[in-house]
């Protein structure tokens, strides 16, 4: 079955749907999916842009055998700082999963989606996988269910899938060649033996394809994540996005290869290089044509938990739930106005086609800005972000990037930037860091910055703006982008910005 696909692509072509707010059509481009589809991805914020400012994922550890090796992975690796796949702090039990689970629903209204992703396989743990997704759907009927799998094990495992009524699937597809896949896989374990190399990487691939397939084919949405690997696979992921959007997959997440010495992977060990934000945009980019992105991924820890973006499994870990007292039958009720509400204000905002702007000059340049966001809002201060959600603003509109992490820098009471400012190394302090993240932005929107990175930003010719503060992220950033295409910057032969 060939599912609609969220056009959340731009820049978009004439007449089609666009995230921008300026061309034409609805935001985050959910308008014109049927009613069904539609009501599956409102509220999940993976599969909407939109929804994931709003409403917030948990993840819960539960599968901890894996049932392949990639070179990218190490799940023994913890760090209390660290957030990316495969890490955890606690495995759980089945039962321990439940009971956090309706914990953190009870708690968090806004949590809509529970995953089970990891820290190894889901689909090689099925006995623990399917136990809580049993328990679940009986005791809390209102989360949805979410699994993420290498997709070896998935074909015998779609009928249970569909049983729980876990509609969406996220499924790991790095290569649709077993000479790419051997780079990728050094083995798999399949019918009680460890298989390695091409053929191992041929089994993989089958196996995902058709699991893929056998998911279309009963309406089960499919997300497909392919990590993106300099050298490796990156001229090959155009391939696969054509291949798996042929097959009724409903988005594409293309990640950044993470490949840090000390995480202890193949690739970390062996310096192989980490995609750029360049390369990563312009292959997303490239993607688009064949079928919808997801640009706003997290790359979440296995037992994650909150908005994307954000990490509260620390007020959640397993001897502050023992001692909760979680009423899920009333937490329901609370649940259910909070997500109404929010769907409700989606919807007029969905409602509302932005027209294209008319005030910019034809031929105007685009502009990236970096947004201290939360909620949709310009609403952190510089020195308190974690995160920059990079928007670039263009006459077709505006339309989101990406976002990139940065870390506090700021020790003293006020991170605004007048408290101590820490060293991030020998050489470079962590303002100076996130600045350095910055680049390629031509200005910053936040709601208050300190005096001392207000001058850093200038001096590395990006523009501070803390004029917009608790306004809608895509009209702040289009009304930067006006004010400064009336200066006449943006026209061709200017050289460099500088907002007044
Ligand atoms: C930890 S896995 C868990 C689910 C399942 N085992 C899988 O691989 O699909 C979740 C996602 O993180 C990705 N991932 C794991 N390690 C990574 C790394 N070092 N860099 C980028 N992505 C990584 C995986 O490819 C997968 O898409
Ligand atoms: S399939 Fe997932 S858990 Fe297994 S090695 Fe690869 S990334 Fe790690």
């Amino acid at each position: 079955m060939e599912l609609p696909v969220i056009s959340n692509n731009a820049p978009a072509a004439e007449g089609g749907g666009c995230s921008s707010s300026g061309c034409g059509t609805a935001p985050d481009g959910l308008a014109h999916l049927p009613d069904h589809i539609r009501a599956k991805v409102q509220d999940h914020p993976c599969y909407s842009e939109q929804a994931h400012h709003y409403f917030a994922r948990m993840h819960v550890a539960v599968a901890p055998a894996c049932n392949i090796q990639c070179n990218y992975c190490n799940r023994k690796y913890d760090c209390s700082n660290e957030s990316r796949p495969g890490v955890v702090s606690e495995l759980l039990t089945p039962d321990q999963a439940i009971k956090k689970v309706l914990a953190v629903a009870a708690e968090i209204p806004q949590m809509t989606v529970l995953g089970i992703a990891g820290p190894g396989d889901p689909l090689a743990n099925p006995g623990r996988t399917f136990d809580t997704f049993r328990q679940l759907s009986e005791k809390a009927p209102d989360i949805k269910l979410c699994v993420s799998t290498n997709g070896l094990s998935l074909p015998e495992h779609v009928d249970e899938i569909a049983k729980h009524n876990i509609d969406h699937v996220t499924i790991t597809i790095n290569c649709v060649d077993p000479e790419v896949g051997a780079k990728i896989y050094p083995w798999i374990y399949w019918e009680n033996k460890r298989i390695f190399g091409i053929e191992g990487a041929r089994i993989l691939i089958e196996q995902q394809q058709k699991g893929l397939q056998m998911l279309t084919d009963r309406g089960i949405l499919v997300k497909v994540n392919s990590v993106l690997i300099p050298g490796v696979n990156d001229q090959h992921l155009k391939e696969v996005s054509k291949v798996v959007k042929e097959k009724g997959a409903f988005l594409h997440n293309v990640m950044p290869l993470i490949a840090e010495a000390e995480h202890g992977t193949y690739y970390g060990i062996m310096g192989q290089p980490e995609p750029t934000q360049e390369m990563l945009q312009e292959l997303q980019d490239a993607c688009a044509g064949d079928m919808a992105m997801m640009r706003h991924c997290r790359q979440c820890r296995a037992d994650a938990v909150g908005l994307l973006g954000e990490d509260r499994g620390d007020e959640f870990t397993m001897d502050k739930i023992d001692v909760m007292d979680v009423d899920y039958e009333a937490a329901m009720v609370r649940r259910k106005a909070v997500h109404d509400s929010i769907i409700e204000k989606l919807e007029a905002e969905r409602g509302v086609a932005k027209p294209k702007p008319t005030d910019i000059p034809e031929g105007s340049r685009p502009v990236l800005m970096a947004v201290a966001g939360k909620n949709g809002l310009v609403a952190e201060h510089f020195g308190h972000a974690r995160e920059f959600l990079i928007y670039e603003a263009s006459p077709e509109g505006v339309r989101f990037i990406s976002h990139r992490k940065t870390e506090l820098y700021c020790g003293g009471m006020d991170a605004c930037g007048d408290g101590d400012v820490v060293e991030a190394g020998a050489s470079e302090s962590l303002l100076d860091r996130n600045i350095r993240i910055l680049e390629g932005c031509e200005v910053v929107l936040c709601s208050k910055v300190g005096y001392e990175p207000w001058a850093k930003l200038e001096a590395a010719g990006i523009a501070p703006n803390g004029e917009h503060a608790m306004e809608p992220i895509e009209d702040a950033v289009m009304a930067v982008y006006k004010e400064i295409a009336a200066t006449g910057k943006l026209l061709p032969q200017t050289d460099s910005l500088k907002v007044a």
